[in-house]
């Protein structure tokens, strides 16, 4: 293939969307986000295969936004961000919440908040057990390894000061994605572990190991050297941006995946996009993979042709290959913030909102140290099995509900009933502590001098599972586009499911007031100011949970593997092909086909480390055979 040179001064080739449909690639991949990039640049690593990828969203290298890490967050509502939101949900009181996305190359690792972390042996060990052969911790360890480089943290005394701990073995140290332990921490983070010690909790020396449970401090995919955001563009992009077989697209727009059928056969040969107001056609030798992420791999599947018939005719759009699943055991972790006023002389992130010469010398000793606030990420964090959370008799109560719901398939209902045995213990709900105000609905009066703290708790394991799909045709009787925003539904505290999710998450609130109360951190905490403190009975608090939970922005499981239930219950195989269609995959967060219990960025770049070792394996099997 022939490729116009790289231009001097931009990271991308200067290649125009005409030149992109010109072309012929082995490969083609939809969505240059987390997972897309590392497809990517694995598949480009053999000069022989040609690979070209289609980002609707722009360039964000340089950005400070993204790459400053103490300004995580700040990219959220902006360009580029997609700003989803989700359909009223009855079981938040009507609310509709927002769903950032990264709408930007490198997509939601360029936005996320850059926490490091991997879930339990157990998690991965259920999929596998769904029958998606090879998912088990086992099988993804090695992934895990090959996207990282963990950098060991050399300042002694922090080392013991913040406990920074790990397994030195189960961490990889030449992988692309840099991550460290930070070199600075919030004030608050010196009394976490002995606080959570205080109330029977231990630190987890080897957090990276397969097992999340216990109090640790979190690392961050941050390159310790430049002190800035690693995320896929850096640390996939832009090392191979040069290589002559890898194309990438910004600011182009896939409408749909051309399928063509041949005996009743189903193959996807290329994908229809836009360009700056041009619509285009590129095609693919082998294959088209999706990595649009949890709201768009759905989207695009429906779009052309691969779901539900009921909603692919609501749409407009005719029906190739027929699977309710796709869209479907949408998982999402939500949160809640219990916000404490706290000791007002301590360093706080909200100063640098409200003050701004504070902001200004941040970003001063930033720009010339590398040091100070703008290093801080939120690092006190600790996972927890129920069980050690509420009462023996609250406990049972929840597990006898819990034996009442009948939706799950297969061996989806013994392993969602084994995960709240205590004997099991797994990290069923985290709580992270960070001084400032994190809940959006807490507006405290900024000229009264006082300081605030957050106690996060998130739910790891969801009960109730949610939707995403294209919206109905327009009243003008036009068919669904690309730009019609999925109807995003998680079902949040709905229906049997979603009230035992509530009850866990007011049962466990409970818990973050104990936290804040427990010394030595409450030394430096003062009163509970959100809930207030005579929010203090089960159903006020649960009114509280419900007005003011958010999402956590963790959905997977719209595209989910089916296992041995195959397209019954799911999209992809464990191969991550879509049933039905040759030559088409899905290689992102949505093929999860059961939540995980941590955060969620690790997980998708080893998916897509272990994805597309996938792929080059059926690549070399093909070319064996020709040969
Ligand atoms: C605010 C926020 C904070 C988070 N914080 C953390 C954290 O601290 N730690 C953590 O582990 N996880 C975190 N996460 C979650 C984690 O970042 C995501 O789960 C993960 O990045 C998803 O990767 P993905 O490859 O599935 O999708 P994405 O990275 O979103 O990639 C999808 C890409 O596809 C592109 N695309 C979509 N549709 C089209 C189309 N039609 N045509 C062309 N391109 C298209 C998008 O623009 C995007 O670039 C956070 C998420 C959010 C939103």
């Amino acid at each position: 293939m022939a490729r116009p040179s790289p231009s001097s001064s931009l990271p991308l080739p200067c290649i125009s969307s005409a030149e992109f449909a010109g072309c012929t690639f082995d490969y083609l991949i939809v969505g240059g986000g987390t997972a897309g990039l590392v497809v990517a640049a694995r598949l480009s690593e053999d000069p022989a295969i040609t690979v070209g990828v289609l980002e609707a969203g722009s360039v964000g290298i340089g950005e400070p936004g993204i790459d400053v890490p103490g300004l995580y967050g700040s990219t959220l509502g902006s360009k580029y961000d997609w700003q989803f939101a989700t359909v009223p949900q009855p079981g938040l009181a009507g609310r509709c919440l927002p769903w950032p996305r990264g709408k930007v190359l490198g997509g939601t690792s360029a936005l996320n908040f850059m926490t490091w972390n991997r879930p339990s042996r157990q998690d991965f060990d259920a999929w596998e057990r769904l029958g998606n052969v090879g998912w088990g911790w086992d099988g993804l360890l090695p992934f895990y390894k090959k996207t990282e480089a963990f950098h060991h943290p050399l300042d002694n005394q922090s080392k013991h000061e913040n406990k920074l701990l790990y397994d030195p073995d189960a961490v990889g140290t030449s992988g692309p994605v840099q991550i460290c332990y930070a070199t600075e921490y919030s004030p608050s983070h010196v009394f976490w572990h002995a606080t959570l010690s205080s109330l029977g909790v231990e630190t987890n020396e080897a957090h990276l190991a397969g097992s999340n449970v216990g109090v640790w401090t979190n690392l961050g995919s941050v390159d310790p050297d430049s002190l800035v955001r690693s995320y896929s563009t850096t640390a996939y992009y832009l090392p191979n941006a040069s290589r002559q077989n890898l194309v990438v697209l910004t600011d182009a727009t896939v409408n749909e995946v051309v399928l063509s059928e041949h005996e009743g056969q189903w193959t996807a040969t290329g994908v229809r996009f836009q360009h700056e107001g041009q619509h285009h056609t590129v095609l693919a030798n082998r294959e088209v993979i999706l990595s649009a992420g949890t709201v768009q791999s759905p989207q695009l599947l429906e779009l052309s042709g691969i779901g539900n018939a009921d909603v692919l005719s609501r749409a407009g759009v005719p029906v190739k290959v027929e699977n309710p699943n796709v869209g479907e055991h949408l998982q999402d972790h939500i949160m809640v913030a219990t916000i404490f006023e706290v000791d007002p002389s301590l360093a706080n992130p909200d100063d640098l909102k409200l003050d701004k010469a504070a902001a200004t010398a941040a970003q001063e000793l930033y720009n010339t140290s590398k040091s100070g606030p703008l290093t801080i990420l939120p690092n006190s964090v600790c996972y927890l099995p129920v069980s050690h959370v509420v009462s023996k008799e609250t406990h049972e109560s929840l597990v006898s509900r819990l034996a009442g719901l009948t939706e799950y398939a297969g061996n989806e209902k013994a392993i969602r009933n084994q995960r709240f045995d205590p004997s099991a213990k797994l990290g069923q709900i985290e709580y992270m502590f960070d001084l400032g105000n994190w809940n959006p609905a807490f507006t405290p009066d900024p000229s009264d001098g006082k300081k605030y703290a957050t106690c996060l708790q998130m739910l790891q394991y969801p009960y109730s599972k949610g939707s995403i799909h294209i919206p109905p045709k327009g009243p003008d009787g036009s068919q669904t586009r690309v730009s019609d925003k999925p109807l995003i539904d998680p079902k949040y505290y709905y229906g049997p499911h979603g009230e035992l999710d509530l009850d866990i998450m007011t049962h466990c609130a409970f818990f973050a007031d104990k936290i804040a109360k427990t010394k030595p951190l409450a030394d430096i905490v003062r009163r509970r100011a959100f809930p207030p403190e005579d929010v203090s009975g089960f159903e006020d608090l649960r009114d509280w949970v419900v007005n003011t939970t958010i999402t956590d922005w963790h959905p997977v499981g719209t595209c989910r593997m089916g296992g041995s239930l195959g397209i019954r219950a799911g999209v992809v195989d464990d191969r991550l092909r879509v049933y039905g269609v040759r030559g088409l995959r899905v290689v992102d967060a949505s093929i999860m086909p059961l939540q995980i219990s941590g955060h969620l960025q690790a997980t998708v770049y080893a998916i897509a480390e272990k994805g597309a070792e996938m792929i080059l394996e059926d690549y070399k099997r093909d070319r064996g055979s020709v040969m």
